[in-house]
């Protein structure tokens, strides 16, 4: 069996999958939105096929003019598709080419409005959706030692900003690639058609501009790396400070928190620095070799044009504005490395968490288990948190279905980490758990817990109605259902008190509740779903001993014919039980029902006398 610390942390510690890996892998992403690629390059190259012609047009219109306003110049030399206009009057064809241009522009704008549409459809709406949709899905079949491996922060970042890098290979990596290929395929080809010498003598810098691209890449990714991480920092102040706002304000902490998340952002604005220092340099060094390319083609072609050997209009002019379109894509490749490194950092990232296998696992054959009867048996169970040592140590415990067994231990004794392993949260790290004689991890995991409610220590409510929190486990229960387990968690008198009843929004931007109300509606939610089997864990913890005895009453309809198991320390809760079991530093010290157990020596005894004396030093 896989130790529990062995797997959820994302593979940063493991051999990191190298940049062919992921690339690989993001070309299979975009494998999956090809037709949305292919409709983007479609355009792009209609987009390239129009701006070469207008360029050809323009060439003309020049060559026309100066062919009648030049005497001695050569005559124009009309493309096959505006023959039909070369026996017009110079005016004429002037007028019809400039009209031309101006259509090819107005279809130009057009596919430009087409492309940005499609690409922004493609790229927000679709790829980022879905790998945030994938990302999130994963997290929730993650255990919980996923979540203790990773800061909040880093977990944030992961969904959000690096989903976006990922998709900026599929935007701006792989459809820029292609489109640049094109480009350049499509003007070079042009390019040579008018002149291979002039062609050859433009682009000689740009085997240099390859290889100035291919340094800076190598460069960047170790800060986009560290960029990562630093805002993950930002990010965990961040979650941090709403947490823990009670905290922080409670002890006048406000100044140290802001201090502390300046520190951290000034450092992602320093590294961030460094970064934009190494792009600004790139992208202005590749556009000066750009510029080298103009100066020769005005140097070498402008002699061609003296020796006729080239037409100014269809010839030097257009060479230039070919050139200039050329350069444009060229300098484009600042942002393709740019976007390359971006991408890198954040794929590994994100496929680390999609790579991540779950420490608790599905069995491929679960045992159908539809109505659990609730016996409960552990045995030799050993546990030990991802990042922490042995935690329980050797339990043996067999729960009979409908018995109530309450845990009594000191804070920190593991008595929240048992009932973890029961819920199948964690899996022991040695030793089996058995629900109904069956080893917990041939369940099905979804089975098993829809026939476990649990209340924890602290209950999250979720930003919704009270109906519908209570009705959380359980959501096509009816109105009468989520009344009837408020009732029993003796909530719904102050419930019906609430601004709205049962419609209160409750959690961030809602209504707030006290603990021992939170506490109570995680009773009734965990009533709501009628399970065989109890956990609840120390749930008198914040409520007063009279709401406590109002709940105990109210439960013990509720526990009857069910598997309970509740962690308290209030001997009322202890007396009512069919038996304790007493945990010291993760051991069974001490069983028995409480009678037995007030006569033995031990623990138990000094715990219940302690409580009893505190009693009656009140009365
Ligand atoms: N997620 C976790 N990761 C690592 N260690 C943990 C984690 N949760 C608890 N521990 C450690 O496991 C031990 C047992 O914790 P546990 O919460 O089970 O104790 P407990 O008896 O329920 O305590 P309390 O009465 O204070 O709730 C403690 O030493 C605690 O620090």
């Amino acid at each position: 069996m896989t130790p529990a610390n062995s797997s959820e942390k994302p593979s940063t510690t493991n051999t990191e999958p190298s940049n062919f890996v992921l690339i690989g892998r993001m070309m299979m992403l975009g494998w999956k939105y090809r037709w949305g690629c292919v409709r983007l390059l479609a355009l792009q190259g209609l987009l390239l096929l129009t701006a070469i012609a207008c360029l050809r047009l323009t060439g003309l219109g020049i060559d026309v003019v100066r062919f009648h306003a030049v005497p001695g110049a050569p005559p124009p030399s009309f493309p096959w598709w505006v023959q039909l206009f070369q026996t017009k009057s110079p005016m004429a064809q002037v007028a019809v080419i400039a009209a031309m241009v101006l259509v090819f522009e107005l279809v130009r704008g057009a596919l430009n409005y087409i492309y940005t549409l499609s690409a922004g459809y493609l790229v927000h709406a679709r790829i980022v959706v879905d790998l945030r949709s994938a990302v999130y899905e994963k997290m929730q079949q993650l255990s919980f030692g996923f979540f203790d491996s990773n800061a909040t922060g880093s977990i944030i970042n992961r969904v959000t900003s690096d989903v976006q890098s990922v998709r900026a290979f599929v935007d701006g990596v792989l459809i820029q690639l292609v489109i640049l290929l094109i480009s350049l395929v499509g003007y070079v080809s042009y390019m040579s058609s008018i002149h291979v010498g002039l062609t050859v003598a433009c682009l000689a810098t740009t085997p240099l501009m390859w290889v100035v691209t291919a340094i800076f890449s190598y460069l960047t990714r170790p800060a986009y790396d560290r960029n990562r991480v630093l805002v993950d920092e930002v990010i965990l102040n961040l979650a941090e400070y709403v947490q823990g706002v009670q905290v922080i304000k409670g002890f006048g902490r406000e100044r140290e928190e802001v201090k502390r998340f300046e520190h951290a952002n000034r450092e992602v604005q320093q590294q961030q620095h460094g970064i934009f220092w190494m792009v600004s340099l790139f992208g202005p060094s590749i556009g000066y070799m750009t510029q080298i390319n103009l100066v020769i083609l005005l140097a070498y072609g402008g002699w061609l044009v003296t020796q006729n050997q080239l037409a100014l209009g269809s010839g030097l002019v257009v060479f230039a504005g070919l050139l200039q379109q050329f350069s444009s894509q060229v300098a484009n490749l600042t942002n393709i490395a740019n976007s390359v490194q971006q991408s890198l950092s954040g794929a590994r990232r994100v496929f680390e968490v999609l790579d991540t296998p779950s420490s608790v696992r599905e069995s491929d054959h679960p045992i159908d288990l539809p109505q659990v009867r609730g016996k409960i048996e552990l045995a030799n169970v050993s546990f030990a948190y991802p990042t922490g040592g042995t935690v329980l140590r050797n339990l043996d415990l067999v729960i009979e279905p409908g018995e109530r067994i309450a845990i009594l231990g000191a804070t920190g004794s593991g008595k929240s980490s048992l009932l973890s392993l029961i819920a199948r949260f964690y899996d022991p790290t040695t030793g089996t758990v058995l629900i109904d004689g069956h080893d917990a991890r041939n369940l099905g995991l979804k089975q098993l817990r829809r026939q476990i409610g649990i209340v924890f220590q602290e209950t999250f409510l979720f930003s919704n109605t009270v109906a519908a929190n209570i009705a959380y486990g359980h959501p096509d229960a009816t109105m009468d259902d989520v009344i009837r387990a408020a009732q029993v968690a003796a909530a719904h008198e102050f419930i019906v008190n609430l601004p709205n009843g049962y419609q209160t929004i409750l959690g961030e931007g809602g209504f707030d509740l006290s603990g021992g109300q939170r506490q109570r509606l995680a009773i009734a939610r965990a009533v709501l779903l009628d399970p065989a089997i109890l956990l609840l864990d120390d749930p008198a913890a914040a409520i007063d001993p009279h709401t406590e005895h109002e709940i105990l009453d109210a439960m013990q309809q509720a526990m009857e014919g069910r598997t309970t198991i509740v962690v308290a320390h209030r001997l009322s809760t202890l007396r009512s039980c069919d038996a304790v079991i007493v945990l010291d530093d993760g051991e069974i010290v001490q069983r028995g029902t409480h009678d037995s157990l007030f006569l033995e020596e031990g623990h138990y005894r000094d715990a219940a006398t302690a409580q009893l004396s505190q009693a009656s030093l009140l009365h």
